[in-house]
């Protein structure tokens, strides 16, 4: 660890190193991208992350309550509509909702959260409650796991196309939406951390909640791997 500041280049190269904890690389994902996942598997993922897209919205109106910056707040609230949609059959749950039933799982028992793991619930409980309680910008940079999203989803949809061809491929569009507004979530996110975050306590406090965040998402599929993974 450095004693002084980094400038805004050096803490963005080292937020990015976080990619060698990034959830790309558990098991669970490695054979779900290698064409290895059983249908059980497939639906177990699908059932349990809606339980994550379901609190987004959730973590980024916490996120909004807290930010006294007004131009920030009106680009974030996006992320709200990109998840919620602004009226019936639209957004990014809904479309998670039209996957959930095109791998044969019925919207009632993804909403009911039959399925959902004690794991899940509490790997995801944490994170909105992590940007309900810590500083603003930290949340920001919590949610930067987006910075290394995009890639995953590309190689996701195209093993999906391959492998998982009892998949409808055009209920795949959640993951074709998210490829185009990662990119610009995480932008936006860097773009606050590097401007905000320039003492010593700060980058820290980011490069910890970046961390913390790769934890999240990495508990969550140790526990849908326990529970679901063929081995
Ligand atoms: O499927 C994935 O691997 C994945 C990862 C992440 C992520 O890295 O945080 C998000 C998403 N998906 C996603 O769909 C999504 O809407 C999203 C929002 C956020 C966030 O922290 O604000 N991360 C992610």
């Amino acid at each position: 660890m450095t004693t002084a500041a980094l400038s805004p280049d050096e803490l963005e190269e080292a937020l990015r190193t976080h990619v060698k904890g990034y959830h790309h690389q558990h098991p669970f994902h490695l054979r779900m991208n290698n064409g290895e996942s059983t249908r059980e598997e497939i639906r177990g993922w699908v059932a349990n992350r809606f339980y994550y897209q379901l609190n987004i919205p959730k973590k980024d109106g916490a996120i909004l309550s807290a930010c006294p910056d007004r131009e920030v707040r009106r680009r974030w609230v996006q992320r709200i509509v990109d998840h919620d949609g602004t009226t019936e059959g639209t957004g990014g749950i809904e479309a998670w909702l039209r996957l959930a039933e095109a791998v044969d799982l019925s919207r009632d028992e993804v909403e009911d959260a039959r399925h959902l793991l004690p794991g899940v619930r509490f790997a995801v409980d944490a994170y909105v409650n992590f940007t309900r309680t810590k500083p603003w910008v930290e949340s920001v940079a919590s949610s930067l796991t987006e910075l290394f999203a995009p890639d995953l989803m590309t190689d996701r949809l195209a093993a999906f196309e391959r492998h998982y061809t009892w998949i409808d491929p055009k209920e795949l569009t959640y993951f074709r939406t998210r490829i185009v507004q990662a990119p610009r979530d995480s932008d936006h996110g860097l773009e606050i951390v590097r401007k905000y975050c320039t003492t010593k306590e700060t980058q820290d406090a980011a490069m910890s909640a970046l961390s913390f965040k790769c934890d999240v998402l990495w508990s969550m599929l140790d526990a849908i791997d326990l529970a679901y993974g063929h081995r």
